[in-house]
């Protein structure tokens, strides 16, 4: 008789601050944003990216962020978000997952997210080559987000053994 097969969750949050050099470009899902301040990372500091392998990683069981991207690695300074999402599933992949979705939530006040939400979802998906839902709220106004200091993201994924 045929295993069932039992999809397994994974969960992350990832938090990065705005840089005071506002000439620093924001990434953020993948996507620039031109005229919005950028992250302070030792990558690019795509929250949304970083969530997105975070929770990858933790569905799959083979630890997180800086178990692979780690600052003790300099190949990853100011490595994309792009890159390191699609590191993310090919050691999601090696690992012997497929992907079946990931769902993103962008916290914060700016930039407002709603008008490009669809061509993060698209991109991400591309990238992921499986669904990426990216969504954005606010904190109406309270805390670190709430004043402008900096954007949270939260993720979860799903995979599956292949
Ligand atoms: N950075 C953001 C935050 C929110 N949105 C959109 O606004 C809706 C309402 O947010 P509240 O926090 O006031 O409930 C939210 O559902 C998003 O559609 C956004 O575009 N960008
Ligand atoms: C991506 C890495 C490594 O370049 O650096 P940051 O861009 O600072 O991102 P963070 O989410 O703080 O942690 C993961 C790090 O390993």
């Amino acid at each position: 008789m045929s295993q069932p097969i039992i999809p397994r969750i994974g969960i992350a949050t990832d938090v990065h601050a705005f840089d005071t050099d506002l000439d620093r470009p924001l990434m953020l899902a993948c996507l620039h944003w031109p005229g919005e301040i950028g992250l302070v990372g030792h990558s690019d500091a795509d929250v949304a990216a970083h969530v997105a392998c975070d929770a990858l990683f933790s569905a799959a069981g083979i630890g997180d962020l800086g178990t692979h991207f780690g600052t003790g690695r300099p190949e990853f300074d100011g490595a994309s978000g792009e890159r390191l999402l699609r590191e993310a599933v090919r050691l999601t992949a090696e690992a012997g997952y497929t992907i079946g979705n990931i769902a993103i939530q962008i916290i914060g006040q700016k930039p407002r997210f709603g008008a490009r939400a669809a061509e993060a979802c698209q991109v991400m998906s591309d990238i992921v080559g499986a669904p990426v839902a990216v969504s954005a709220t606010t904190t109406d106004h309270l805390g670190f987000t709430g004043r402008n200091e900096g954007l949270a993201a939260i993720a979860t994924a799903l995979v599956y053994s292949s």
